[in-house]
């Protein structure tokens, strides 16, 4: 068969059937114009405290317009909810079924691509609008097996796979809060001591909106015991961003993280790192590519990369950190 170029109407019909839409980093900020928020001096100030090396103009040309975006999403959600009140009438309460419930927002990504980081941006941009000043933040490392249990298991490096986490808890977790549970706890991890916190749990009262951040939160659900298809935890989800960047890059903001924090937090005399501010800085990269080849790698390419296309929007950094291209999903 020879070569067919396509006119453009008909190149156009068949981008047109594709599920995401992509826009350049130019293309995207345009869309601020039609961002109702302007920052204030005040809120600069506010977001500058978060203590993220975050640009302000990124913060006003990539995440300014997604917070809108978001916002319109959240009053759509609150409609469809209304439907179904509308629908159930005076049975909806006995089904369960409540008025308003939290608009759930995954954020996904490898290891150092800066998934933290955008979701905290995120929350504190979602909070200004008045519509919903309620965004709580919850990241999934707080459902990992406490490290007795993966050595147990022979998981201990295999930390950040979806197999080193509760997924069961964590799924249950989110759908209590989405469900309009008045309190909702959670198990917290600690970086400083590379283990769960005993005892210790964060709490969750009634958010408006709910990020969830972590490395496997697009992961499909497993099957139960009986073979049969579960609902998983990106099942509750409204939206969901998978932050994405070139592996070479994501490497060198993991190298360079735990540069930095061999210079800080690992001097904790709690610290499990402790003792990669005891031998030399080649010596603790060494050991930090071993982590990034052994484990963060092969976690990224095995599991991370292939929920990429889950994800309603895909957030495309360069190596400077800045948002080049964005997919948003439109089918
Ligand atoms: N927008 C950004 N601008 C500059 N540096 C960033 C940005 N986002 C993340 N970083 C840096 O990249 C590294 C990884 O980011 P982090 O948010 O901790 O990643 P993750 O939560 O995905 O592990 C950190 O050193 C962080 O300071
Ligand atoms: C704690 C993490 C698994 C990330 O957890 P998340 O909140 O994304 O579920 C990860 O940051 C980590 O510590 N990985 C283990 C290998 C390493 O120390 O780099």
């Amino acid at each position: 068969m020879g070569l067919v170029s396509l006119t453009e109407p008909q190149q156009r019909r068949r981008s047109d059937a594709t599920p995401y839409m992509d826009l350049t980093r130019a293309e995207w900020s345009a869309l601020r114009e039609r961002t109702p928020l302007p920052l204030t001096a005040d809120e600069v100030e506010r977001l500058r405290g978060l203590g993220d090396v975050i640009d302000l103009d990124e913060v006003r040309e990539v995440y300014l317009p997604l917070s809108r975006l978001l916002n319109l999403y959240v009053a759509a959600a609150g409609n469809l909810r209304g439907a179904l009140n509308t629908f159930l009438g005076d049975t909806a309460s006995g089904h369960g079924v409540q008025p308003g419930t939290p608009f759930v927002i995954g954020v996904a990504g490898s290891v150092a691509v800066g998934k933290s980081t955008v979701a905290r941006l995120l929350q504190a941009l979602l909070a200004l609008w008045p519509e919903h000043p309620r965004v709580e933040l919850v990241t999934t490392d707080g459902f990992l097996l406490p490290n007795a249990e993966l050595h147990r298991r022979g998981l201990m490096s295999r930390k950040g796979f979806p197999e080193s986490y509760d997924r069961r808890a964590l799924t249950r977790f989110v759908a209590e809060v989405k469900a309009g549970r008045d309190v909702v706890t959670a198990p917290v991890y600690s970086h400083l001591i590379y283990d769960i916190v005993p005892g210790e749990r964060l709490t969750v009262r009634r958010p408006d909106i709910l990020i969830v951040e972590g490395l496997n939160v697009l992961q499909p659900a497993l099957p139960g015991h009986d073979g049969r298809t579960r609902v998983g935890l990106a099942d509750y989800f409204d939206f969901s961003v998978y932050v994405d960047a070139r592996t070479e890059d994501i490497e060198q903001w993991y190298l360079g993280r735990f540069r930095k924090l061999r210079e800080t937090a690992f001097q904790n005399p709690f610290s499990y790192f402790r003792k990669y501010t005891q031998v030399s800085e080649e010596e603790a990269l060494d050991y930090a590519r071993r982590m990034w080849s052994t484990i963060n790698r092969p976690n990224l390419e095995q599991n991370i990369v292939p929920t990429r296309g889950r994800a309603n929007l895909v957030l495309r950094k360069g190596s400077d950190h800045k948002v080049q291209r964005l997919s948003l999903r439109k089918l």
